[in-house]
């Protein structure tokens, strides 16, 4: 299940438009990586590129190489659609099909993997992920009411159990507590903690606080000026990015200076 993954000088393009460059990461199997930096630095868009998710906006595309647990995510025949399954996605706000029933929602992906799947394999797997994503005993008794009836910290766990039931190696998400009040927030902060014993998981924050909690490895993203590229600056362990970082930028941003 868990990967890794291995960046070596990543540029990020959009047309001609040098979005990131020259990031290169290695990120540990069962391990939690934040994103950190201003707005505007490229924190987003590297984290797509993780899953090739920036090749559905036209001119989005890359130069270097990702790899997952040593496979090349950009080498030749591979599928960007099978990349997603196996590194999935959880964004800012919770986007569950809302006329779908919770059930469904769950399923969405999963169908589209095994079109034949038995009831009572749907049922193994919408109970396990819905476990996985701490939601099921909020939902067993309503699995067939829509997902748009849910409150938004539960869409959210919603999608993350989705997300989890492709069982994919890698979830990438960014910013998912944006759109939550401080308990959802918490619950889906306690989730990544509990799901990093079994997936690679990157999270893009704007909340220091919420980095020094549920990341393992924080990287410092920076950009020097408006048209500029945005750049990896720092990464290190979480305690040292916030404690004693090495650059002054590292320290200026975690310490509230700017940003
Ligand atoms: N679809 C797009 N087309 C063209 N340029 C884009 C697109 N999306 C982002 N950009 C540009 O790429 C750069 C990086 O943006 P990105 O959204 O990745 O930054 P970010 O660090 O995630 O910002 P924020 O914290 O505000 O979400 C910015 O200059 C932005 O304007």
């Amino acid at each position: 299940m868990s990967k890794s993954i291995e960046v070596q000088d990543l540029n990020v393009y959009y047309s001609d438009f040098l979005a990131v460059e020259g990031v290169s990461i290695d990120i540990e199997p069962r391990s939690v990586t934040a994103f950190i930096g201003p707005s505007g630095c490229g924190k987003s868009t590297f984290l797509r590129t993780l899953n090739r998710m920036h090749e559905v906006i036209p001119g989005g595309h890359v130069k270097g190489r990702v790899l997952i647990d040593g496979d090349d995510l950009y080498g030749p025949g591979v599928d960007p659609v099978l990349v997603r399954r196996h590194v999935g996605m959880v964004f800012q706000r919770p986007n569950p099909f809302p006329t779908m029933s919770i059930r469904e929602n769950v399923l969405a992906g999963a169908k589209l993997n095994d079109k034949r799947m038995s009831k009572s394999d749907a049922d193994g797997l919408v109970e396990k992920s819905l476990k996985g994503a701490n939601l099921w005993n909020e939902v067993k008794d309503r699995l067939d009411k829509p997902g748009g009836g849910l409150s938004g910290g539960q869409q959210q766990r919603l999608c993350i159990a989705r997300a989890i039931a492709v069982s994919p190696d890698v979830l990438l998400m960014d910013e998912p507590c944006s759109a939550l009040d401080p308990i959802s927030t918490f619950a889906i902060e306690e989730l990544i903690s509990e799901l990093k014993n079994d997936y690679t998981i990157v999270i893009v924050t704007h909340n220091m606080q919420q980095a020094s909690r549920v990341s393992d490895k924080t990287a410092f993203f920076n950009i020097a000026g408006t048209g500029k590229p945005g750049r990896l600056i720092e990464y290190n362990d979480t305690s040292t990015i916030f404690t004693a970082p090495t650059v002054q930028a590292t320290e200026d941003y975690v310490s509230g200076r700017f940003g």
